[in-house]
């Protein structure tokens, strides 16, 4: 990890940080002049609800809902957001897991987005997945060797100096005992079990990795290592990664560039250091207030932290406008009416939304908060601050908008129906099964890794 990866709320959850080969703002500062590995448009994945016995869709669930990003070579894209905005989804269908429903994906300049699962055995090479979970995502009936070394066998592929030599230096490579060959994935820890998910990504050294939450499921002190490991994997062998996760510590750590998304959107997209300096989507503000300052010294100092209402709303029926409007604080008319497009305000930091943090007003002739917005956040001083120096909470800066709006009589009326409502699916209605994806391996993590091995993985 780089120096300047090294941040106090990092470091609150990954300790023991090594020190990184190189500075990742560098790598980021040239990330724009880099080759576009992956690139996505519209993307789309809505997963039907059918009800009756004619199984009609009624609804459904919009779970990836249009979303715009590149990825370039050999740089790293953390993905992060609330549970449930989609983020996982988005990761099966670009790794072509699973099909989507609208959009285009390019990988090397190729359009992949209706590519059979024949069309995509070559890629599967190049494109490979690393999961959440790896207690459920190794097959406990195979040995070691087995597990590293199916993608050779899928892929028809005979390393130089044969498969077990090379699954040997796979394993080392990962930090594990060539020994380890014939054991079981029952004798080794989370931490061991997600090097070996590893090494049997890498076996075929791909070009893209997307990693889902892959060090959510361990002990704080093993994230470290895995994330080092995979950092230092990246360098060694030119890899270009999209890492998955809800914890903002572990994204800032690894990432060149972070998405930010919500209710099947992106709603902020930037360089790491802007976007930790100067978050501009009133969301990205609140998910970052959330993130634990783990220096004694700043602990006592007067910090903010943004309590978001309510959770979040149902993907069936997002709300109108702007999808976060229902929960942000600076939400007016123009919010719920129109969806902010997701646009370059500064260099390197695009954001969708109508009242940036950290930027002139988009829409500042709207100035009338909605009645919801006056309600939709909690503000509270860092307990620390309040107890250590008795002052009272701090409030989030007002916008003259605000001001202004906070001072007029209610333009609302006095009952806000977009209020957080969730529009629940009719009782019997089913999301529909992914036919022949790996929907179904959310429930049953195995049968994901089956599948991925079966696809060359
Ligand atoms: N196979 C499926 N059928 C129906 N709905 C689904 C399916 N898979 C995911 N969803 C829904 O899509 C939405 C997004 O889910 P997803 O798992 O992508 O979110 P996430 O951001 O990765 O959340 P988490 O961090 O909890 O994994 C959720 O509402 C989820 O219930």
């Amino acid at each position: 990890m780089s120096e300047t990866k090294k941040t106090d709320a990092a470091d609150a959850v990954i300790p023991q940080q090594a020190a990184a080969p190189e500075d990742r703002a560098d790598s980021a500062k040239g990330s724009d002049e880099r080759e576009v590995l992956l690139r996505v448009q519209g993307l789309k994945k809505h997963f039907p609800i059918r009800k009756g016995i004619l199984q009609r869709q009624v609804a459904a669930v919009k779970a990836v809902d249009g979303i715009d990003f590149e990825v370039r070579k050999g740089e790293t894209l953390g993905v992060v957001g609330e549970s449930g905005c989609g983020k996982s989804t988005m990761g099966r269908v670009i790794t072509r897991l699973q099909d989507p429903t609208g959009g285009t994906i390019e990988f090397e300049g190729k359009d992949i987005t209706s590519l059979s699962a024949g069309g995509m055995r070559p890629l599967r090479r190049d494109i490979q997945m690393i999961f959440q979970d790896p207690y459920g995502s190794l097959n406990p009936r195979h040995t070691i060797g087995s597990i590293v070394s199916a993608p050779f066998r899928l892929q028809g592929v005979e390393p130089e100096g044969g498969v077990k030599k090379e699954v040997q230096r796979l394993l080392e490579l990962v930090g594990l005992s060539p020994e380890h060959y014939n054991r079981y994935p029952h004798e080794f820890s989370g931490g061991q079990r997600q090097r070996i998910g590893i090494a049997r990504a890498l076996a075929l050294k791909p070009k893209l990795v997307v990693a889902d939450e892959p060090v959510s499921a361990l002990d704080v002190s093993i994230q470290a290592q895995v994330v080092n490991l995979m950092d230092d994997l990246q360098s060694e062998l030119g890899l270009t990664y999209v890492i998955i996760a809800h914890d903002l510590s572990v994204v800032r750590h690894v990432s060149d560039r972070i998405a930010v998304m919500y209710l099947g959107k992106i709603v902020e997209l930037a360089d790491r250091n802007s976007l930790y300096e100067a978050p501009m989507h009133p969301y990205t503000k609140a998910l970052m207030s959330a993130v634990p300052v783990p220096d004694p010294k700043r602990r006592g100092a007067k910090s903010e932290r943004i309590l978001l209402r309510g959770d979040v709303p149902s993907p069936i029926s997002p709300p109108s406008g702007c999808r976060f409007h229902t929960r942000c604080w600076k939400a007016t008319q123009i919010c719920k009416t129109t969806e902010p497009p997701l646009i370059e305000l500064k260099p390197g930091q695009q954001v969708a939304c109508h009242h940036p943090e950290n930027f002139e007003d988009q829409a500042p002739q709207d100035t009338v908060l909605l009645s919801a917005a006056k309600e939709a956040v909690e503000l509270v001083a860092a307990v620390d601050a309040t107890e250590v120096s008795g002052e009272a909470p701090a409030e989030v800066s007002q916008t003259p908008a605000e001001e202004e709006a906070s001072t007029e009589p209610e333009a609302e009326t006095a009952a806000e129906p977009e209020a957080v409502t969730e529009a629940e699916p009719a009782a019997d209605a089913e999301p529909e099964a992914e036919p022949e994806t790996a929907a179904d391996a959310e429930a049953e993590p195995e049968a994901e890794a089956d599948r991925q091995e079966s696809t060359g993985k």
